[in-house]
């Protein structure tokens, strides 16, 4: 049987003492889970925040800094630190740690994105633990995951984890920050992150040395259900905390059940990571055919375009109300695209001397992008389908499998 491969993130909130700084008590803490664990036979990928935690104090700085570029220089100087005490924590129980470290540009970048996850099924397969945080001293501002979360969920979808597991220092999801509003309720199990439940539970505030709060683990917990990964929000003490959680008996949130279906590598690179080159926009002819009978968009259907890209690139597919539909890798480069929309099969497979005629063969469900906001571009105008939607529609097979009736637009 398949080894169960669990994705552990632990947040800054639980790593630091009072002051702000790297709490190794805390650390070894965690360690000794994460082994126990592993010696129970799952596999165990960690993203661990506390770089910023590890080393502000080194470089003299009194608190842990606010400035961009005074986070970036403690990170610079605490991952080195970080990593360290885990790798020797985790020696102690046998175990090999290594390190990665991501930026969102990684996932951007098809290749990039397909080497992180060879490196890190064949740690997985050595049995070794790899210890993941964002690249905090090259990242761009306007690029950064910021926290660790939706940095968690993409991993765990990258990895096609079982499970994921958000350790924090309260003890789940409450319907309001319950350090604010002391009668806040819990919840115990969700069965998907709605709308509802962002407006509801509305709160960017974060513990004292955390980052994106409740918020942010709410979004990383919709990313993380898009890709077929359930997930847990809640604390924990103690070496057994990871296993109680897995048996159910957390002390926190459980969110969406484990008969979801995981989203294959490809479609997840497109629907969740790709840039995008440029937009096709249809007819609604060949609306039809791909919303209701899964066809692939032939030339024929298209009206018009934008930009400028080639064979393999993404595109958003546009609707004639200029509404996005879907996305998917372009079969033909924009200038030969200009020679063929509207054409015909035979037409175009004769002017391009192909076989195939599909200008996209496989279009993947509107992308849920509002899961990964971009810091600081909070007016990009997103188009998302609701996560329950997605989950019935893995489209790890289907050449298309957005429906309109099933998007909705946010700004
Ligand atoms: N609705 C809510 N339910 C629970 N916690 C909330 C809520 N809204 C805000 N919070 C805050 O989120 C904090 C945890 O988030 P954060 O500081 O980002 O943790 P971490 O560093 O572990 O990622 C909690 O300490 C709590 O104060
Ligand atoms: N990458 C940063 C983590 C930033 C952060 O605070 O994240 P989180 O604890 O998830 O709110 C670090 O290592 O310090």
């Amino acid at each position: 049987m398949a080894k169960k491969r669990i994705v552990v993130k632990i947040g800054s909130s639980l790593l630091t003492n009072k002051n702000g700084g790297l709490s190794e008590s805390k650390l070894n803490e965690h360690a000794e889970a994460l082994a126990y664990l592993k010696k129970r036979g799952y596999e165990v990928v960690l993203i661990s925040s506390g770089a910023v935690a590890a080393g502000f104090s080194e470089l003299g700085y009194p608190s842990r800094p606010v400035t961009l570029a005074g986070k970036q220089a403690a990170a610079a100087v605490g991952q080195g630190l970080l990593v360290q005490a885990y790798t020797e924590a985790l020696r102690a129980h046998g175990i090999v740690a290594a390190q990665l470290l991501l930026t969102r540009n990684n996932f951007g970048n098809q290749a990039q994105y397909g080497n992180a996850y060879s490196t890190l099924t064949g740690l997985l397969k050595q049995s070794v633990l790899p210890i993941i945080n964002e690249n905090d001293s090259v990242a761009v501002d306007e690029l950064t995951f910021g926290d660790n979360d939706m940095l968690s969920a993409l991993v765990s979808g990258l990895v096609h984890a079982d499970f994921l597991i958000m350790l924090t220092d309260i003890n789940g999801l409450y319907e309001s920050n319950p350090r604010i509003n002391r009668t806040a309720k819990r919840y115990d199990f969700l069965p998907a992150v709605t709308d509802d439940l962002f407006n509801h539970t509305k709160s960017d505030s974060g513990s004292k040395f955390g980052t994106g709060g409740m918020t942010s683990k709410l979004s990383a917990a919709q990313t993380a259900l898009s890709l077929g990964v359930p997930v847990f929000v809640g604390t924990g003490t103690g070496q057994e905390k990871l296993i109680h959680i897995l048996n159910g008996e957390g002390d926190g949130t459980y969110i969406g059940d484990s008969k979801t279906h995981n989203l294959k590598k490809p479609k997840q690179w497109i629907a969740f990571h790709s840039p995008i080159s440029g937009k096709i926009e249809i007819d609604e002819g060949a609306e039809r055919a791909i919303m209701s009978n899964g066809k692939s968009l032939l030339p024929a259907g298209i009206k018009a375009f934008e930009g400028t890209f080639d064979i393999g690139d993404v595109v958003e597919i546009i609707n004639a109300c200029k509404t996005v539909i879907g996305k998917g890798q372009v079969n033909y480069s924009s200038s030969d695209l200009n020679t063929i929309k509207g054409l015909s099969s035979g037409e175009a497979m004769i002017k391009t001397e192909r076989n195939h005629p599909e200008a996209i063969h496989r279009v993947c469900a509107a992308v849920p992008q509002r899961f990964i906001p971009i810091r600081r571009l909070s007016t990009l105008f997103t188009v998302h389908l609701s996560n329950r939607i997605f989950l019935r529609m893995p489209c790890s097979c289907l050449k298309i499998t957005a429906g309109r009736q099933l998007l909705r637009c946010s700004s």
